[in-house]
């Protein structure tokens, strides 16, 4: 299993850990309470704040619309990365995006150099399926995943088997991608038809390969 060192000490001496759980042939791990639901309770508020949220718009057979949620990029000056033909500077770290950036690297031995944002504000926001498989985050790349506010359910489908498996992501829970987990399967998160409060997850990543912006 290609999870480091520093990681299964971790499990095995934090009481973080607790509960920790894996997915997808062992290429997920997920931590259900890594953070207190009070902390992720103050995250939540304080990240609503600090983030540079907006709504993206795509193009859809030629017409614009909005993505369902809301999106933020921030991190390291140079971790620039290309999205829909667009060079992005990431927005600077806040307090509270360092904070669980210092956790992060702790628990898995890295340097993650940037996060995105997603906040579902309700059950009708949600992501479609992809893997997170940009040339730009290498090979096999490993992604820490943080979501604090209302708990959604996360989806995993294997690309050839078709195989399904579901996580529910709690409020303050953690999941670590690495491995082939992004080769071999996607993930999404479904909207609901339940009425749902507002959610924000944060996944950090490792820009390995940044774009060089051509224009400002
Ligand atoms: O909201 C989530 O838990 C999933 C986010 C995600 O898949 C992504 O940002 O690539
Ligand atoms: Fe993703």
């Amino acid at each position: 299993m290609a999870i480091s060192k520093k990681l299964q000490g971790f499990i095995r001496s934090d009481p973080r850990s607790k509960g920790a759980q894996y997915f997808c042939d062992d290429n997920l791990l997920f931590m259900p309470a890594f953070y207190s639901q009070q902390q992720a309770a103050d995250m939540f508020v304080n990240l609503q704040h600090e983030m540079k949220w907006r709504q993206e718009q795509i193009s859809i057979f030629g017409k614009k619309v909005y993505i369902p949620r809301l999106q933020a990029w921030h991190g390291d000056p140079e971790s620039t990365y290309r999205y829909s033909g667009l060079d992005l500077i990431p927005e600077p770290w806040t307090a509270t995006l360092k904070q669980i950036l210092v956790d992060v690297n702790m628990v898995t031995g890295l340097t993650f150099n940037s996060v995105l944002g997603n906040w579902y504000r309700h059950g009708q926001d949600s992501m479609g399926w992809h893997s997170d498989d940009e040339k730009a985050l290498g090979d096999k790349p490993v992604i820490a995943s943080v979501s604090v506010g209302q708990e959604r359910r996360f989806c995993l489908r294997h690309k050839s088997s078709g195989e399904k498996q579901t996580i529910l992501l709690k409020s303050g829970s953690l999941i670590i991608m690495y491995g082939s987990l992004q080769e071999n399967w996607q993930h999404s998160l479904p909207k609901s038809a339940k009425p749902m409060h507002g959610r924000i997850n944060l996944t950090y990543r490792i820009i390995k390969h940044p774009v060089v912006p051509v224009s400002k």
